[in-house]
């Protein structure tokens, strides 16, 4: 792939489509090098107001395009290629965020020798704090992971990971925030139990969320370290920390992120 400045069509435009159309906006993409495609009108005109980038049909999107970000659900995937499929040159870039698809799938359905990249990002794009794992497909070269890094990179951190992990990358941090904010939910509700008054429950339990979150990144300890600092001998801390395992909260989130890889292996059988 040349150099340069290419032009970026994200195809199937909800909320990660949208993410990704935003963030490289953010990150100084030209607009004039942006298309998005969307099936419904109202939402193609939703997304060129508050974007200013040209919202066309699939087909000119694959004409006018270099990159092919596809963010379509996985199960909308095989619909899409059998339209897009043999209208794809075998020159350009297709880049998956579909959860549990291989690239094996896309190059199936694309020409021979078209190079796919699969991609794991996250909702917190949103904020410029993406977690995104990066995997080439077996026609994808190091210029094409490249390209690929340059778009996530401003949207938070990137990881070059081999594309058997992507199915584990999906339940960890794909899938990710959710726990957390699940976790908050909970916790909320508990500061609520506690009798505290909602907002301020929300405030002490968002504010130490980020807090923890800056000191994991930040401080370079360990988890371990960081939760031992906070549980003082015969202190409150412990007599909660004993009621989570009493609760199987580890093995919970063990079998939880196990569920979420075994369903995208999952998908993958589903949308062929
Ligand atoms: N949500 C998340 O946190 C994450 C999602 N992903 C992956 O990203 C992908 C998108 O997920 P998400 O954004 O949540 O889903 P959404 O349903 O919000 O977005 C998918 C979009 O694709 C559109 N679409 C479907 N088929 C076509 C088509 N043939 N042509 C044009 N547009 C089409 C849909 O249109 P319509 O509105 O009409 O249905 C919808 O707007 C999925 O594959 C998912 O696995 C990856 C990481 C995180
Ligand atoms: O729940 C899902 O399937 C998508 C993929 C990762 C996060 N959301």
């Amino acid at each position: 792939m040349s150099p340069g400045v290419h032009t970026i069509a994200v195809i199937g435009t909800g909320k990660i489509g949208e993410l990704v159309l935003s963030g490289l906006l953010r990150s100084g993409w030209p607009a004039d090098r942006l298309l998005a495609t969307a099936r419904r009108p109202a939402r193609a005109e939703e997304l060129s107001g508050r974007y200013g980038v040209r919202v066309v049909e699939n087909l000119v999107a694959v004409e006018e395009a270099e990159v092919l970000a596809v963010a379509v659900k996985p199960q909308d995937a095989a619909a899409l290629l059998d339209e897009i499929g043999p209208k794809v040159p075998a020159d350009k870039l297709v880049i998956s965020l579909c959860a549990g698809l291989p690239t094996s799938f896309f190059n199936r359905r694309l020409p021979e020798g078209t190079p796919v990249v699969r991609v794991m990002t996250n909702t917190p794009a949103l904020v410029d704090e993406a977690m995104t794992a990066i995997s080439a497909g077996p026609h994808a070269t190091g210029a094409h992971l490249g390209l690929a890094e340059e778009m996530f990179k401003p949207l938070g951190a990137t990881v070059r990971v081999p594309e058997s992990q992507q199915d584990a990358v999906t339940a960890l941090s794909g899938s990710g925030p959710a726990y957390f904010y699940l976790l908050v939910e909970a916790m909320i509700d508990a500061g609520i139990l506690l009798g505290l008054p909602r907002q301020v429950a929300h405030e002490l339990i968002v504010q130490t969320a980020i807090g923890s979150a800056v000191m994991l990144r930040d401080s370079g300890e360990h988890p371990v370290k960081l939760r031992e600092a906070v549980t003082s001998p015969a202190g409150t801390t412990i007599s909660a920390v004993r009621e989570l395992e009493k609760h199987g909260v580890r093995a919970a989130l063990l079998a939880a992120l196990e569920a979420a890889r075994d369903r995208a292996r999952e998908l993958a059988g589903q949308a062929d």
